[in-house]
């Protein structure tokens, strides 16, 4: 099927930060064929869409989190963080079925594609659900099972992580991407990180994990090897894959030399790392090495929303505050950050409107007031549009979301089953 939709403005975040007033986007299959002014296509197509006062724009990635925590959202708020995720968090995750992670999943998928995410990096448990979920949602996803581990080498979970890969690599129309999942290097021993680390090399898969999110995580890596977080993780081998270094908060001097030219990136999660008080990711530090930095929300537990506009804007002003300076930061890094960077991290292509790449795309409806005057459309949609602007969420050239309302799932009936599955979690 071939497509086209026409608005009043067309983002791309290519090289060129492209921007046409009017514009319009046309996509045959699952890519993009033509981005530009009106004029410049006028091919016959199966459906033109037509969304007056609408922004089109690349849809976000979102490149850390663990979905089925939707089901946790509001647990042990304000808490401290090893106090949140030891005595809450983890004793209630013990209780949740496969069932319940689908549901979550689900939940989670239901507020990332009405909030213009069409594609998220997970960590969690039950991977085969949350695979199932994802590709019931549309969405893409790059998916991971989490992994906690020691010197005794359980590889129970390991291999269920092999059986993973092996089961979903390139399925969903390539729309799922299995990768690794070693939790944290306060979880896994440097001797469980190497194994994992060469078997993500053997099986020529990514690798995800928290690294660098605490003070008190650098304390303990340097009480226990004499090394920093990232250090650890260097020595385990784990940079020699994809690697996703989801927070990347705390970075030591040493750390530059191995974050430099690496191939992945850092995903920042602003407002998780804020709430739980961790800290700020140093951007300028890093971007000034040209590591990439991407954006992500963490699970909805930390974060309690999966809304990426959000993110955008927590990233921006955390970085102008801890610099004292508002030009140390601007709108257009973080639209590229919640788009282009981070699918650039996961090893894709999305992200950008130009032709030859993925039909990933959203429509934000800029007639409210609060979107009015539209003197800059991408400082717009970084400090005023919130996810409920979004309209349209394409993905992989399929609509999931039209005019506001979800072709694919089923909201009503999603949500009532997450209330019931809350039953027994929380009995
Ligand atoms: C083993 S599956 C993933 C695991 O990660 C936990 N988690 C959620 N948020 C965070 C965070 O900010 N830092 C570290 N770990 C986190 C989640 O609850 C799962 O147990
Ligand atoms: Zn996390």
């Amino acid at each position: 099927m071939r497509y086209r939709i026409q608005a009043d403005t067309v983002i791309t975040v290519d090289d060129a930060f492209h921007i046409f007033q009017p514009g319009q986007v046309t996509w045959d299959g699952h890519v993009i064929v033509s981005v530009g002014p009106p004029e410049l296509d006028t091919s016959r197509v199966d459906q033109e869409i037509n969304v007056s006062g609408g922004i089109v724009m690349p849809g976000f990635y979102n490149g850390h989190n663990h979905a089925a925590m939707t089901l946790l959202r509001g647990l042990a708020d304000d808490s401290p963080f090893f106090e949140w995720l030891e005595q809450h968090i983890w004793p209630r995750e013990a209780r949740l079925t496969s069932d319940d992670i689908y549901v979550g999943t689900l939940l989670a998928a239901i507020e990332m594609i009405k909030s213009g995410t069409v594609a998220f990096a997970d960590m969690y448990f039950e991977m085969e659900a949350v695979a199932r979920a994802t590709e019931e949602s549309g969405m893409r996803g790059w998916l991971s099972r989490g992994l906690v581990g020691n010197d005794d080498l359980d590889f129970v979970k390991l291999n269920q992580s092999v059986e993973f890969v092996d089961a979903w690599r390139g399925k969903a129309e390539g729309r799922i991407v299995p990768m690794l999942g070693p939790h944290a290097p306060y979880t896994c021993s440097p001797a469980y990180l190497a194994r994992v680390g060469q078997v993500a090399k053997d099986l020529g898969v990514g690798i995800h994990i928290h690294l660098a999110e605490s003070p008190t995580e650098v304390q303990q890596m340097q009480q226990q090897y004499g090394l920093s977080p990232i250090g650890v993780a260097w020595q385990a081998g784990l940079f020699e894959s994809r690697l996703l270094i989801a927070h990347g908060v705390h970075i030591q001097p040493e750390d530059l030399g191995y974050l430099t030219g690496m191939t992945g990136g850092i995903i920042s999660c602003p407002i998780s790392n804020a709430k739980l008080g961790n800290g700020i990711m140093p951007y300028s530090l890093l971007s000034a090495q040209s590591v990439p930095v991407g954006l992500g929300t963490d699970g909805a537990a930390s974060t309690n929303s999966l809304d990426m506009f959000l993110e955008m804007k927590a990233m921006a002003w955390m970085q102008k505050l801890v610099e004292g300076r508002p030009e140390a930061f601007n709108a257009r890094t973080a639209l590229t950050m919640a788009t282009r960077r981070t699918a650039e991290i996961l090893g894709s292509t999305g992200g950008v409107l130009e032709p030859g790449r993925p039909a990933d795309l959203i429509v934000v409806d800029a007639t409210a007031a609060a979107m009015t005057p539209e003197i800059d459309p991408v400082a717009n949609v970084v400090y005023t549009a919130t996810g409920s602007n979004v309209l349209y969420t394409v993905v992989n050239g399929e609509i999931l979301l039209a005019d506001g309302l979800l072709t694919r799932l089923d909201e009503r009936a999603i949500i009532q089953e997450a209330k019931q599955r809350l039953q027994h979690l929380f009995a």
